[in-house]
């Protein structure tokens, strides 16, 4: 398995000619149809696009959640699209870190016991991890909820427990995917602030959003249409 970073030490990820068809009755549905980019360690990156342009296609491949028809996705040296299930499986538990619009946030567990389940999952769960995963509630501004469990936590609360989780295992990358789609405005702005800052310390972030305003917090936009990228702007850094 890839620990080390990639082999320039510039990208967090790398995907090439992605094409995805599904099958359906009889018909083929081209939702990609050749998307490739680099990212950079450090970027910051939204994905837009309308309805069926093939946003949840290409987070579920960059996700490790699906395998493309065709094309290429190296996580450093390694090109995920072409590992077996149990290599996938692995790659999504120690090298992606997962921000969802609803949280799924296990209910019977503390706050600090839902930041250590990735830890759990990927076989890595020792006797120092409870003082990360406290460390992380800190970072996320939870340090005075750690026995909380989800019902006692606003929404917003919720989705800083989920973002500790995804940093848990140090990801080479965060994937959010409408991460304030839940919230209300104010809310979503403390979520954002949150992201902007780990952002600024080094994290890169992903983030398929509807949302102008959410997407002019990151540094550089991605819009797919038709299965292919339209517009690929850099908006800072
Ligand atoms: N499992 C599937 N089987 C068949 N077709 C699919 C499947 N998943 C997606 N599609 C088709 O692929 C295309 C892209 O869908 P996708 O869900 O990636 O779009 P999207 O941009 O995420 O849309 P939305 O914003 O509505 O969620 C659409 O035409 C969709 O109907």
């Amino acid at each position: 398995m890839p620990t080390s970073r990639t082999a320039n030490g510039t990208l967090a990820a790398s995907i090439h000619d992605l094409h995805k068809q599904y099958v359906l009755g009889g018909e083929t549905v081209h939702a990609l149809r050749g998307v490739s980019f680099d990212v950079p360690e450090g970027d910051y990156v939204s994905i837009m696009g309308p309805s069926g342009s093939g946003k949840s296609t290409l987070l579920n491949l960059l996700g490790c959640l699906d395998t493309p028809t065709s094309g290429n996705f190296f996580l450093g040296d390694l090109d995920v699209a072409k590992i077996d299930d149990d290599q996938r499986a692995e790659v999504r538990s120690t090298l992606i870190g997962f921000v969802f619009q609803s949280f799924y946030l296990l209910p019977a567990l503390t706050v600090v016991e839902n930041i250590e389940v990735p830890l759990l999952y990927s076989g890595r769960l020792t006797k120092e991890s409870r003082e990360r995963a406290i460390s992380l509630a800190e970072q996320v501004g939870l340090g005075s909820r750690l026995e909380h469990r989800p019902t006692q936590l606003s929404g917003g609360q919720q989705q800083r427990v989920a973002i500790a989780r995804s940093l848990v295992n140090d990801p080479r990358f965060l994937l959010a995917d409408e991460p304030t789609g839940n919230l209300d405005s104010s809310t979503t702005a403390e979520i954002l602030a949150l992201l902007d800052a780990l952002n600024r310390e080094g994290r890169t972030i992903l983030m398929v959003t509807h949302e102008p305003e959410v997407a002019d917090h990151t540094k550089r936009k991605i819009v797919l249409r038709d299965g292919q990228v339209q517009i690929d702007e850099r908006l800072r850094g």
